[in-house]
């Protein structure tokens, strides 16, 4: 047949059978195939030469330069002028939010911050811009000052000085949060981790990381490669996030159906508390039950306790072999029993189930000029699953058995596999592409929600028949293996009647089956209200008592993750 691949040609053989009995099959697989085996192989060129214009990284650097606002793997935007670049209306305005009695920055405070980082502290109005507005361009503060400190020793004097003065501080990342969380509400002053990028020490024989909160994640993943490992975590916006905010807000990502969340492979951390004080906490021990775990109490957050400033975590051995798979489901239970089949027969080497529906397709074909790789009329659903292991064979074995199952029953109806690690990329970009494509669709209503996974997709349903034509798209997508969807609404622009008519009805609908309103992104300024649709009163109660003992002044990230008192 022209196929030298042993584990190929289990595919190969069991496709020609299923191309007999099933004529909607498509399959292309890169490795070992020639365009003439398959009438979508064709397709891939195009689709790989169109990502590879969309996704130069030389291209964004050039266009970035002229006004960098933020610069991500998969997340990028940019205004060539600052003249009218910013209509995003301030938070306090939008939300109607009453400022708490902190000290305003005054002359005095500026001078002594120049003393302790001396050249570190930004004022201009117009550098400050960037650091005001989320990601999203949804939420809006209005900062006089950034400041960039080093060393905790830096972080910790401005924290006690802040304290003394009750000036609230907002820490910031890679500011590439989807709830708000990293930009102040009023006049906080915004203290960037940037500047603390060092790594501190790697051991290779434990693959223990002990690095700067200000690393960032793609920079970190690319050292430990080096050294044949990874970290644990990976998410769309690797290329500016950095790692401290990444354990501040509990990121989940696409590795955690494989590694665990951060509460398990992050080993320590170093935090400076509101008062200034430095909590060292960096231990690299797999086991320590020395008394409690204080570092899961700043794990999640989002800066209301204390400042991340270094972490240990733990890393991963990098796979030897890599396999990715995105296929096309007739129907919503197809895609969850393919879930289960895939559990079952790929085991220790599946790495990544991931789903979109063909929403969310259309929108990344149609803003982003992604091509599906799937050729023919689209599958309402589509499946990434992404292997890794250590011996590349038995890894092909698995998955063509596995192919074959899913293509013999019917559950998969289309599909397409890569082995070498440009089209790989070139897959996942169809999966971590889509948050960018929607900002290019209208104002965004985003909701990151836990459910019981036979459950996730009926949300979908149910908010698409509430909401009716008065919304431009409502898609569905998200990291199915760990039961988290990302339903994500569009309009033409923010509309408070549409948003009346999602909320309360996507919580309510989520507590109905005890699910969670954040599964990943966290609560920040967004939802900050509706914990009470996830959490019970005493466990807010206790929350409040425990952020009122380590920040009694409340100057870290005011307005964020626990809901104003009272309001409930
Ligand atoms: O934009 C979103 O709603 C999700 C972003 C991110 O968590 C993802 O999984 O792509
Ligand atoms: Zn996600």
């Amino acid at each position: 047949m022209g196929v030298t691949m042993a584990g190929s040609s289990v595919v190969y053989h069991s496709l020609m059978w299923c191309c007999s009995i099933l004529p909607r099959w498509r399959i292309t697989c890169y490795k070992g195939w020639t365009s003439a085996h398959f009438a979508s192989a064709a397709s891939y060129t195009t689709f790989h030469e169109n990502w590879k214009v969309k996704s130069s990284k030389d291209s964004r650097h050039r266009v970035t330069k002229l006004w960098h606002v933020g610069l991500f793997r998969n997340r990028v935007f940019y205004c060539t002028s600052s003249a009218g670049a910013w209509e995003v209306p301030l938070t306090s305005e939008r939300y109607g939010v009453q400022r708490l009695p902190f000290s305003h920055v005054s002359d005095k405070d500026l001078a002594f911050f120049e003393h302790t980082v001396p050249g570190r502290v930004i004022t201009d109005p117009d550098m400050l811009k960037p650091f005001n507005v989320d990601w999203l361009k949804m939420v809006r503060g209005c900062s006089k000052v950034l400041l960039k400190p080093r060393i905790s020793g830096e972080v910790s004097e401005i924290l006690r000085y802040c304290n003394e003065r009750n000036l609230a501080v907002t820490p910031q990342g890679g500011n590439t949060g989807l709830v708000g969380g990293s930009v102040p509400v009023f006049d906080e002053i915004i203290l960037s981790t940037a500047l603390m990028n060092q790594v501190i020490s790697f051991n290779g024989v434990s693959g223990i990381l002990v690095c700067q909160a200000g690393c960032i994640l793609e920079t970190l993943n690319q050292y430990v490669e080096e050294q044949e490992f990874i970290m644990p975590l990976d998410l769309g916006a690797k290329g500016s996030c950095h790692i401290g905010g990444n354990v501040a807000t509990n990121a989940g990502g696409i590795r955690l159906l494989r590694y665990g969340s951060l509460r398990g492979t992050v080993l320590g951390l170093e935090a400076v508390l509101a008062n200034g004080r430095v909590l060292n906490c960096l231990t690299s021990l797999r086991k320590d039950n020395t008394g409690y775990d204080l570092k899961q109490l700043f794990i999640g957050s989002e800066g209301t306790l204390g400042v991340i400033t270094a972490v240990s975590i733990l890393c991963p051995r990098k796979p030897k072999a890599a396999n990715v798979a995105f296929l096309g489901c007739g129907s919503f239970a197809h895609v969850l029993e393919t879930f289960k089949v895939c559990k079952g027969m790929l085991g220790e080497i599946l790495s990544a189930y991931e789903f979109l529906d063909d929403e969310c397709m259309k929108l990344v074909q149609k803003h982003l000029k992604l091509n599906n790789p799937l050729t023919g009329e689209g599958s309402p659903f589509y499946v990434l699953i992404e292997t890794s292991g250590s011996n590349a064979g038995h890894d092909e074995e698995k998955l063509n058995n596995f192919l074959e199952q899913v293509i013999s029953s019917g559950l998969v109806i289309a599909g397409t596999l890569a082995t070498d690690e440009t089209k790989i990329k070139a897959l996942w970009a169809l999966r971590e592409r889509i948050t960018e494509a929607l900002t290019h669709d209208g104002y965004v209503y985003k909701y990151d929600i836990s459910l019981p996974v036979e459950k996730l997709y009926d949300l979908v349903c149910d908010t698409r028949a509430r909401l009716g034509k008065s919304a431009k798209n409502v898609v569905g997508y998200g990291h199915l293996g760990d039961g988290n969807l990302h339903l994500n609404i569009t309009a033409d622009s923010y509309q408070q009647t549409l948003l009346n008519a999602i909320e309360p009805f996507v919580y309510e609908w989520t507590a109905k089956y005890q699910g969670s309103i954040s599964a990943e992104h966290g609560l920040g300024f967004k939802k900050k209200q509706h914990i009470y649709y996830s959490k019970p009163d005493e466990a807010v109660e206790l929350m409040q008592k425990v952020k009122a003992m380590l920040d009694p002044r409340g100057i870290l990230n005011p307005y964020k993750t626990l809901p104003t008192q009272g309001s409930h």
